[in-house]
């Protein structure tokens, strides 16, 4: 492998820049291409200069026929649950350089613990005062969620488990960005979490359980859910008639403390402090 430094494309079309722009575009360009630096094989960009792709067009091309031409192997194809045929593509910018370019690591930060548990609230305390240190962030909010891409999941323990399992991919995506994904759900079961946990490699998964009583969450009760669910207008609630299993392993639990719940700063800083003790705000 050799270190490369590959240029961010320079555009050129009817609205191409003018002089003054275009030498300013330059210096930028300059400048972007000497902070990241790429590895990548140099096979890679003798086509295309694009996508490196897996390393199999290399592969396909090392066997040459009798004339001297390249012989183009069959790539090797998988089947992924339902997805037949399907070749995975890498391009030559990475996480690495992606990460570098922003100053951080990317990871999950994933929130769990019952409705009014104050999930929401860390996460969005957290994303702030990251984002005030200049650090990029995005909340995955469950609620907010289920008004788009799991709009068409319900509570039942199947729907339940499928939200998270695409949460747990979408949060993936995030941290491969770079960014620090802050996931805020009850996630109720275990497996499910666990799933999650073992989709993102090098401890880049940091559960943060909301271990607050049941009776704090249903004296908040902001939205009035909790009093519905006690009368039976709502069922499968959870921590009413259905279950939430608390994390046995979690990275960071938020409690009370002598008696009082922290406030959302001081639960905020709790995480904040373990993402700087563990390196998470460097690249
Ligand atoms: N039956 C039932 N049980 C629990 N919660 C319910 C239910 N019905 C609606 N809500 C509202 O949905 C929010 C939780 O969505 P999640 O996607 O985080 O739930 S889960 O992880 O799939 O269990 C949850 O939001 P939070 O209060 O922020 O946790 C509730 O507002
Ligand atoms: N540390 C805290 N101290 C006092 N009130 C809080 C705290 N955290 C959350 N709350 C309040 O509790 C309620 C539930 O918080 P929320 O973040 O919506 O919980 P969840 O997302 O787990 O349902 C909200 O009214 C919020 O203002």
């Amino acid at each position: 492998m050799s270190s490369l430094s590959i240029p961010p494309p320079l555009l050129r079309s009817s609205h191409s820049p003018s002089p003054p722009a275009a030498a300013a575009a330059k210096a930028n360009w300059r400048k972007r291409a000497a902070r990241v630096r790429v590895r990548a094989p140099v096979a890679a960009l003798a086509g295309d200069g694009g996508c490196a792709g897996t390393g199999m067009e290399q592969q396909h091309l090392q066997a040459g026929s009798a004339s001297g031409s390249p012989v183009r192997e069959k790539p090797v194809m998988s089947n992924i649950g339902k997805s037949t045929n399907i070749l995975w593509h890498d391009c030559p910018i990475g996480q690495p350089e992606r990460q570098k370019l922003l100053g951080q690591k990317g990871c999950v930060i994933w929130i769990t613990g019952l409705s009014g548990s104050g999930k929401s609230t860390v996460a969005c305390a957290l994303s702030r005062e990251l984002h005030y240190r200049g650090h990029h962030t995005y909340v995955l909010d469950g609620d907010n969620l289920r008004h788009g891409l799991n709009r068409d999941l319900s509570f039942k323990a199947e729907d339940r488990t499928e939200n998270i399992r695409r949460v747990g991919e979408v949060a993936k995506l995030f941290a491969d960005a770079g960014t620090i994904c802050i996931a805020s759900l009850i996630s109720p079961y275990r497996r499910d979490r666990d799933a999650c946990r073992a989709l993102l490699p090098d401890s880049r998964f940091i559960e943060v359980f909301m271990d607050l009583p049941l009776e704090l969450c249903e004296a908040r009760d902001p939205k009035g859910l909790y009093k519905l669910a006690r009368t039976g207008k709502i069922k499968g609630f959870t921590g009413v008639d259905d279950p939430y299993e608390s994390p046995v392993n979690s990275e960071i639990v938020i409690k009370m403390e002598g008696g009082e719940c922290p406030s959302p700063k001081a639960m905020a800083q709790q995480v904040l402090s373990y993402l700087e003790k563990n390196g998470y705000l460097q690249a």
